[in-house]
């Protein structure tokens, strides 16, 4: 059921829980979703791929793989009715410099130009550990993208993604 955000929630946390532990970055799941048939396009967690990799870049680059495309083409593959859910909302600045998760699904357009990925479902904000507060949601907000938080797994989220800081 294409509506049922939590249990969408559930898969993106049981993503995180295959995430390596560090004490640098957060342990985050991910899925891509077409939010008109319900499936599941492509899913990932924090440090899948190769490289500092975060988890809604794996699905994003898992999915533009199978498509024969470069990531910031993935959007000319993708349903017109994606969307992404994700345990925690995604990062807005990186300590390692790297391209954030904000700018990687701004990026994302089809063919028209248009964004590819018309809602970001979260599970909660980041915490204030490494970067401050985090603007991804309000850039993406400025850029079209709505960003919708699905309650009910938030002790949960933190408890995984903050498992190698103990
Ligand atoms: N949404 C999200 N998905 C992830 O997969 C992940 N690891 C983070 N984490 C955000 C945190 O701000 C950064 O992990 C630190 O700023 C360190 O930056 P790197 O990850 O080393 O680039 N956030
Ligand atoms: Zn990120």
């Amino acid at each position: 059921d294409p509506n049922d955000h939590l249990a969408y929630m559930r898969l993106a946390l049981s993503q995180a829980h295959e995430s390596p532990p560090k004490p640098s970055n957060f342990r985050v799941g991910a899925l891509l979703v077409d939010a008109d048939t319900g499936a599941i396009l492509s899913q990932g967690y924090t440090l899948e791929l190769q490289g500092n990799t975060h988890a809604e870049q794996c699905c994003l680059m898992k999915f533009s793989r199978e498509h024969d495309l470069p990531e910031e083409r993935v959007g000319e593959a993708l349903p017109p009715n994606t969307v992404i859910y994700t345990t925690m909302e995604p990062c807005n600045l990186r300590l390692s410099g790297n391209l954030p998760c904000a700018d990687r699904i701004i990026r994302t357009k089809n063919k028209d130009g248009k964004n590819a990925i018309q809602k970001v479902y979260l599970g909660v904000k980041e915490p204030e550990k490494f970067v401050g507060e985090n603007q991804g949601r309000t850039k993406l907000e400025d850029n079209g993208i709505e960003c919708i938080h699905v309650p009910g797994l938030e002790e949960d989220i933190l408890n995984v993604a903050t498992a190698g800081h103990r």
